[in-house]
């Protein structure tokens, strides 16, 4: 098993306005398999999205390890984690961040020159992901003359555009019906295993977890399974 991202006894505490204390993750130990999609699940308040800012960078632990490629990324400086965001990593979220004056080509583009993606290659490489999530005919929709799904699948292809080699997905198709919803993930989990990325995604609906390699399940800051 060819592992791309392992946790070593995580746990986060939050100190909240009382002075208590709410450890959010306790002793997790996970391991992410390079090119398979991984769904970490678990009921509201499970520490799912604790755990995926934790994994992505956003967010430093209370104590424990996350090394990825063999470095403990927790220790690395803010800058460092900035770069590894920018160039290894890539975000997807409920509900979709497009940016509304922008149509589809535009939005995909402008995350290529966030990532500083050779510029000589940028439209190529938007118009390849674009006709790869199925939205080669509305390149020139912005997102209020597309769908939720439409929207989600720009998403898609904005946070695939730049070869990341890790991808989160924080409940993605929350906002979406169950069909649209199974459509996008399946259709995540093909162009993600083509090109040899990675997925870790959570979410609340059991009809997903079929379409996991690896299910982890989170409940009150642990693992359970
Ligand atoms: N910044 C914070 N300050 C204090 N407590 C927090 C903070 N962030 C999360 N928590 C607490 O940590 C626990 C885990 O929260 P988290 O958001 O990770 O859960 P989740 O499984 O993602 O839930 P949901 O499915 O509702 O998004 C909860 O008890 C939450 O109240």
């Amino acid at each position: 098993m060819d592992v791309i991202l392992r946790t070593e006894e995580l746990y986060r505490d939050f100190k909240i306005g009382d002075g208590s204390v709410v450890s959010a993750l306790k002793n997790v130990n996970i391991e992410i398999e390079k090119g398979k999609l991984t769904v970490l699940r678990g009921r509201s308040g499970s520490g799912k999205t604790t755990l995926i800012n934790i994994l992505g960078a956003l967010d430093r632990p209370t104590k424990g390890k996350v090394m990825f490629d063999g470095k403990d990324i927790t220790k690395l400086s803010e800058g460092a984690r900035d770069n590894l965001r920018r160039h290894d990593m890539a975000f997807v979220f409920q509900s979709v961040a497009l940016m509304s004056g922008m149509n589809a080509f535009e939005n995909v583009s402008f995350g290529l020159r966030l990532a500083k993606y050779p510029y000589d290659k940028r439209d190529e490489r938007t118009r390849e992901c674009l006709a790869a999530v199925g939205l080669d005919k509305r390149m020139t929709h912005r997102p209020s003359e597309m769908s939720g799904g439409e929207q989600q699948r720009v998403a898609i292809a904005r946070a695939i555009a730049h070869e990341p080699r890790l991808i989160f997905a924080d409940e993605p198709t929350a906002e979406l019906d169950t069909n649209t919803a199974l459509h996008i993930v399946k259709l995540f989990k093909e162009l993600v295993a083509k090109q040899n990325m990675t997925i870790i995604m959570t979410t609340h609906d059991p009809s997903m977890m079929d379409v996991a390699d690896k299910v982890y399940t989170l409940e009150d800051g642990e693992i359970v399974g």
